[in-house]
């Protein structure tokens, strides 16, 4: 049944769903690597289609920038459309002199400055990590691609620009391998309700190099994390 964002029915959606921030990375994915890409919800221009890859049923979706955003997707399709496996594929910004623009990197576990998972976990500090099963999937279709993903930590911050200016310096001392917005949310939500998630990002600008891809260079680099998150749902 349609929920607040959702306009689908029920069993719309494959139980594993490959989740952009931008709605719009959601339909490329499904006019460019799904087989017979069905749109099923719309709601606020949020594309989510179904179709299949090398045969397996797999959904695709846009989660929206930020922990709320995502946080109101990632909720609502797996207790309204028992969704099991989420798959962010998103962008991040990285901070290390050894990760590069057009890097693929897979957010084991995720930092955050968001109080979201502290509101579930009693304020006391939750260790947002990702699925390991998913994680190694991911991985090992990575490797099996012969490209290098690095494995590692996130940081989901709440502000894109960012007031604190001594952050860049505590996240490179702490050897955060990208800045994004979400992974720390859905891993919350993920525990909450019972379901698997994980994170694979392409870096697409480096923040203190000031080092920034072009729409088109991020159109073809994202390619690789998405057939690396494609094979890993058909794998799992
Ligand atoms: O490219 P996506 O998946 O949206 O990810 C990153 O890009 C957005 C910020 O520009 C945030 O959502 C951040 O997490
Ligand atoms: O959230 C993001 C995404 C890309 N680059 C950043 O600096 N932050």
């Amino acid at each position: 049944m349609a929920t607040p964002h959702i306009s689908a029915p029920s069993g719309a959606f494959a139980e594993t769903v490959l989740m952009p921030g931008d709605p719009l990375r959601a339909q490329y994915i499904a006019e460019n690597f799904l087989q017979n890409a069905q749109q099923v919800t719309a709601v606020r221009n949020m594309f989510g289609y179904t179709g299949t890859y090398q045969g397996k049923r797999l959904s695709v979706m846009g989660h929206g920038m930020g922990i709320p955003s995502c946080s109101i997707y990632a909720k609502e399709l797996i207790t309204e459309y028992s969704v099991k496996n989420l798959i962010r594929v998103g962008s991040c910004g990285a901070v290390l002199d050894d990760v590069y623009v057009r890097d693929v990197v897979i957010g084991m576990g995720a930092c955050t400055d968001s109080k979201v998972n502290r509101m579930r976990f009693r304020d006391h500090d939750f260790a947002a990590i990702a699925d390991f099963g998913i994680t190694q999937a991911l991985f090992q279709a990575a490797q099996k691609r012969s490209i290098h993903a690095k494995v590692g930590n996130l940081f989901s911050s709440d502000l894109f620009y960012h007031p604190d200016t001594q952050l860049t310096e505590t996240l490179r001392k702490y050897g955060i391998l990208g800045v994004e917005m979400e992974a720390a949310g859905i891993y919350g939500v993920a525990a909450e309700f019972g379901a698997k998630a994980a994170t694979i990002c392409t870096v697409s600008d480096h923040i203190v190099r000031k080092e920034y891809t072009s729409s088109a260079e991020r159109q073809n680099t994202f390619n690789d994390m998405i057939y690396i998150a494609l094979d890993a749902a058909i794998s799992l």
